[in-house]
């Protein structure tokens, strides 16, 4: 497959250039067409995604879905389920669907599949453990609280879970998460803390990193400087690694040592060994929730036609809107607060998968890859900066995410959600209809302005509408549904990367800027 034509040279490519180039429809009246949310809307693993306000109509649609077929989305998809080396870079399979957890049969073979179990267990069992006070520190006391060093994947996906997942948190065990090397991130978690009922997890795929190696050897002082004696430090001390035999040179106890592999990627590793913080805080049935809802979105990305399947359509909206409609960035808008770190978390697998600038065969990249993905909690970005999404001078498409039921229990929690599903929808709504100038006129006028006033403030307060967006609700925010949605935007990823015939599986990027540090470290700073 990597002498697959580049995308510029598939009919698609070009029929979809073509139609870019004819008068846009505006989505006023796409909307309009019957039955057309009906059509656009479909749903799986109890996520909804409603793409009735992009900016496609039924050609354009078909295009999109011959790029898919001419792409071999499913061909590729296969060979990455099947186990070969598709991050062809580094010589290595991409399995982390191997990682969900369910029955032996997979297509990655029953090897893998005894690998991942042993270790789940491990990890699981070890969370349990800890959660019922029978893993102790070196004084004999139960752990009160956790702190996850690690940084990039090695950090952003088990916080951005723990964070979603707040409302099933442990009261016995609390764990924190600190990635940044600066003194402060890790002082301001510690200085609350009684090292005798403190664990340090090390989180690191390789265990060279610079950043968590400051924070890991600063945690260990931090303990003797508390009282732990030397020869009982590694008892407040785990290691996660796919490098063993780095941590175990550093002293972590091989028995306190949970694994990954090399051909789970660092931003993919949530479901592995990696998720031991979040399985110490939300506890190992939860987790194992979390991995099968991933599993239900793997079933669907495998098995639904590609005109209905979840991340193939997210994929080819981004693929119509970067390259076709030139919308350089991503805006994702979450309405659940507790999905405040679902972006950072994105914008990490996504930019660092698809921010390549490289075809697979070697080639400069002919079109444009990874968008810039950006944003935070719906509700708190119309405060700050929707101005700009409703009236800058920037195109960008917008992914809405929704929860449609809600379980917190507060008096009026109803009432709070009824006004955050609301403003969604009448975002929604708003970034695709606009409002024209007579339109803003005449409503200045019947708001009682004179017609001097309604003439002058008329072009400040139009607004130009056409901004796609895609409504992806979750029935619930629970571990299941979760883990469908991180696996939708895993696949949407991978996707966008088999059309751009890049891989989405290596981080040379980050390369560069390490290599220097060392330098400048070796020559003195
Ligand atoms: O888990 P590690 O090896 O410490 O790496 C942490 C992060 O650093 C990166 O390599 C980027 O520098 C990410 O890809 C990775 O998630």
């Amino acid at each position: 497959m990597t002498t697959m034509p580049l995308p510029v040279a598939l009919p698609a490519w070009q029929h979809l250039q073509a139609l870019a180039n004819e008068p846009p429809v505006p989505l006023r009246e796409r909307l309009a067409e019957p039955e057309r949310a009906r059509r656009l809307t479909w749903s799986a693993a109890g996520l909804t995604l409603d793409a009735s306000r992009q900016a496609i109509g039924t050609e354009i649609e078909r295009a999109l879905l011959d790029l898919a077929a001419q792409s071999q989305i499913a061909e590729q998809r296969e060979a990455m389920f099947r186990g070969e080396a598709i991050n062809t870079t580094e010589g290595r399979p991409v399995l982390h669907v191997a990682l969900r957890g369910g029955e032996a049969g997979g297509p990655w073979g029953n090897a893998i599949h005894a690998l991942v179990q042993r270790e789940l267990d491990r990890v699981c069992r070890f969370a349990e453990e800890l959660r019922a006070g029978t893993v102790r520190g070196h004084a004999g006391d139960a752990f009160t609280d956790v702190v996850n060093i690690g940084i990039g994947g090695s950090d952003l996906g088990p916080r951005m879970a723990a964070d979603a997942l707040a409302h099933l948190a442990s009261d016995a065990v609390r764990v924190h998460y600190v990635s940044n090397p600066d003194a402060w991130a890790l002082w301001s978690v510690l200085r609350g803390l009684d090292a005798k009922r403190t664990l340090f997890i090390v989180s690191s795929k390789t265990f060279t990193t610079q950043e968590t190696l400051t924070n890991a050897a600063s945690a260990r002082h931090w303990l003797a400087d508390q009282g732990v004696p030397a020869d009982a430090i590694a008892r407040h001390l785990v290691a996660i690694t796919a490098t063993p035999a780095k941590s175990a040179e550093l002293g972590y106890d091989p028995e306190r040592t949970f694994l990954f592999w090399d051909w789970v990627g660092g931003r993919y590793s949530l479901w592995s060994a990696l998720g031991l913080p979040l399985a110490i805080g939300i506890g190992a049935a939860a987790f194992r929730e979390l991995l099968a809802g991933a599993r239900a979105m793997d079933g669907h990305f495998l098995h639904a036609p590609l005109q209905e399947n979840l991340p193939v359509r997210l994929a080819l909206h981004g693929v119509w809107n970067r390259n076709f409609l030139r919308m350089p960035t991503q805006l994702i808008a979450c309405y659940a607060s507790r999905l405040v770190r679902f972006v950072p978390f994105v914008q990490q697998m996504d930019m660092e998968s698809n921010g390549k600038r490289t075809h697979l065969d070697g080639s400069e990249a002919t079109v444009d890859t990874g968008p810039i993905v950006w944003g935070g909690l719906g509700i708190d970005g119309q405060h700050a900066y929707f101005q700009l999404v409703h009236q800058g001078r920037h195109a960008l498409p917008v992914d809405f995410i929704g929860v449609l039921s809600e379980d917190t229990p507060l008096p009026l929690a109803g009432a709070h959600h009824a006004v955050v599903n609301l403003n969604l929808r009448a975002q929604a709504q708003a970034m695709a209809l606009g409002r024209t100038l007579e339109e803003t006129e005449a409503q200045l006028l019947k708001d009682g302005a004179d017609a001097e006033t309604a003439h002058a403030l008329a072009p400040h307060r139009q607004f130009p509408g056409n901004i796609p967006s895609h409504l992806l609700w979750l029935d619930r925010l629970d571990p299941g549904r979760l883990g469908a949605l991180i696996a939708l935007y895993e696949h949407k990823v991978f996707c966008q990367a088999a059309i751009w015939r890049i891989n989405a599986f290596d981080q040379w990027g980050v390369e560069l800027g390490k290599t220097m540090a060392k330098a400048m470290e070796r020559a003195g700073g």
